[in-house]
């Protein structure tokens, strides 16, 4: 086992140091919180009985408070796959939590909406800012005060940020994510992209568009692709959130529920206790693993507001030039699609998160030491879950990768450094996902042209205006000035547009999905275009530098006499005119584009 890198402990020393105020605000409010945590003979019969009615069996163990009583925050419907399985998941805590004299109750639900459904849609405007309601649903749910942990089901894109964020209010409690799992493998998300270019290019029709893509979505289960919502399972692992292993086991198999199981029994054992609360393991050593392993699997790039969000509930700061400093010297060890060709099936056969995190450790590229939510610290998380002898859940120690052409050590990486990059300069500031982009195509300069919504970007390529050397600019897609989007319908044009020679790049102040790559992009570009931001000044033709090398985001054109474009009207429809409070209270996406952590003071 290495020391841990001088850069990793550098960086960690300035986010502690940085946190410091904050942190320690947050913990005197949980230790507070600990204190006044009501006992059942301070609480009105009246209001007890209101908790217990619905119990049924449970309740009598409830009224004579024989055991841990764990609230379940769940995330279910059956419109996101992902989630689907979740619909029969309290019955069976509930037992679980019987079966270690505990009782669980659904404290509440939460909304998931999926960014699949409304990619390229208005209602993908909603999707950023649903992360704030799931926080706010989160802290409804637990405000009963009735539970003594915190089980949470999530797994889709906003949805674990969001759980995290509200549950991190009540981190005075242990609490435990518990995932479901991906769907089985379809036809590969390569296959997948080469017939949406086709389409794109008119080639085939849209019946064949439609059997492709409902070969690659075709069951219960988590999208197979590394995006947002497989990143968050990476995440909750380099954490320590999950029960070791529990990332990328599919739905409906003995493994699955045996860690299902587990997590439940887990929670039962630590409420009550104060040393593994969620305010503990959610610390700035935490916070900063989230970040290496973003960049050591090149997982997607809604992490870079996710984490700082995430951080600030928990009273910890970090910023994207933490996260570049750190990108410098933690490697690129995954090649999952959108970065490569397997998924994460497949990247969890060849060793997966077990694999990562054990390389990541020998080699002192992550913090070990940190207070998990199982015995062993980080250590733990090295080993994969297995049902081992009489059918019992065991773990096996995972020492090499079964498949280098997907998972690497950290002494022979695929990329020496991480798979996202901080390009700056008189545009902005800027994230550029460099692990899913050739090498080759880490510079691009050329005349921009300038839009303002993703449907007239596809309107000009179809149109042949973009058959050239282009930066294709979207502004007005900040969380301020529509919540944000996802551009990923983007990307099959743009795609085109690259294979047929051409240097294309995007910049954006709007996001794109974790199932993004290919195409060099300067997104979550900050300060955004409304109010007055750069990309409000640039004009067609302005020429542009988007280089990962450098690090660089600039125009040559002076834009020091130009007065900003006019600011769109906010659109109405799809409910978006109900998100207008929280997209104008909403802080910059370097510090998470949250309404609620800006309007706390947090
Ligand atoms: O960030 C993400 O991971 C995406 O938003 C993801 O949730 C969404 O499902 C994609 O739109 C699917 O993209 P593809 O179908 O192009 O893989």
């Amino acid at each position: 086992m290495n020391k841990l890198n001088d850069t990793i402990h550098r960086v960690t020393e300035r986010v502690i140091e940085n946190s410091r105020g904050p942190r320690s605000s947050y913990l005197e409010l949980m230790q507070r919180e600990a204190d006044r945590k009501p006992e059942h003979k301070d609480i009105a019969c009246s209001n007890l009985a209101h908790a217990f009615a619905g119990a049924l069996e449970d309740q009598d163990a409830m009224k004579n408070r024989r055991g841990p009583n764990i609230g379940i925050v769940t995330a279910y419907n059956d419109m996101l796959s992902a989630h689907q399985p979740y619909g029969r998941y309290p019955d069976r805590m509930k037992i679980y939590a019987r079966e270690v004299g505990a009782t669980a109750q659904v404290a509440g639900g939460t909304p998931a909406m999926c960014d699949g459904v409304t990619q390229g849609e208005d209602g993908m405007e909603l999707s950023l800012f649903s992360r704030d309601i799931i926080a706010l649903s989160t802290g409804v749910a637990l405000s009963h005060q009735m539970y003594d942990g915190i089980a949470c089901l999530g797994i889709c894109d906003k949805i674990v940020p969001g759980l995290l964020m509200g549950a991190l209010r009540f981190g005075h409690l242990p609490a435990i994510f518990v995932p479901s799992g991906p769907m089985p493998s379809g036809i590969s998300n390569k296959q997948k992209q080469e017939t949406r270019q086709k389409y794109a290019a008119g080639e085939i029709g849209r019946d064949e568009l439609l059997e492709s893509e409902l070969g690659s979505y075709h069951s219960p289960g988590t999208c197979t692709f590394y995006g947002t919502a497989n990143s968050n399972q990476m995440m909750m692992e380099m954490m320590g959130l999950h029960v070791p292993g529990s990332a990328f086991v599919t739905p409906g198999t003995k493994l699955r529920q045996a860690l299902d199981r587990a997590a439940m029994h887990r929670l039962a054992e630590l409420a009550g206790t104060t040393t593994r609360t969620l305010a503990q393991v959610v610390d700035e050593k935490a916070i900063v693993n989230a970040v290496i392993g973003l960049l050591a699997t090149g997982g997607s790039t809604n992490h870079a507001i996710h984490i700082p969000a995430m951080g600030r509930a928990a009273g910890v700061i970090i910023d994207w030039n933490d996260m570049a400093e750190l990108s410098s010297v933690v490697p690129l060890l995954a090649r999952v699609y959108p970065n490569g060709s397997g998924d994460v099936n497949h990247f969890h056969s060849a060793g997966g998160m077990s694999y990562i995190t054990r390389t990541l450790l020998e080699e002192g590229l992550a913090h070990g030491d940190l207070l998990t939510v199982w015995d062993g610290g980080m250590d733990a998380y090295t080993a994969e879950p297995v049902i081992g002898d009489e059918e019992a859940l065991a773990w096996a120690p995972v020492t090499e990768t079964r498949d280098d052409t997907m998972l690497r050590s950290a002494s022979d990486p695929f990329q020496p450094d991480g798979g996202m990059r901080l390009v700056t300069g008189n545009l902005g500031r800027a994230c550029f996902k460099s692990s899913a982009v050739a090498k080759e195509r880490w510079t691009i300069e050329a005349p921009c042209r300038v839009f303002e919504n993703q449907k007239d970007v596809v309107a000009a390529f179809k149109a042949g205006e973009l058959d050239k050397d282009v930066v294709v600019v979207v502004r007005f897609q900040g969380p301020r000035a529509n919540g944000m989007p996802e551009l990923h319908s983007l990307t099959p044009s743009l795609a085109v547009l690259q294979d047929r020679g051409h240097k294309v790049a995007l910049v954006t102040d709007g996001r794109m999905s974790g199932a993004s790559g290919k195409v060099p992009s300067a997104i979550h570009c900050t300060p955004e275009a409304l109010g007055g931001g750069p990309l409000s000044l640039l004009q067609d033709g302005d020429v542009v530098r988007v280089c990962a090398e450098t690090g660089t985001l600039s125009t040559a054109a002076d834009l020091s006499a130009r007065t900003p474009a006019p600011e769109p009207q906010p659109e109405w429809g799809v409910g978006r005119e109900m998100y207008r409070m929280l997209q104008n209270q909403a802080d910059s996406a370097e510090k998470g584009a949250s309404a609620i952590l800006a309007g706390a003071g947090l």
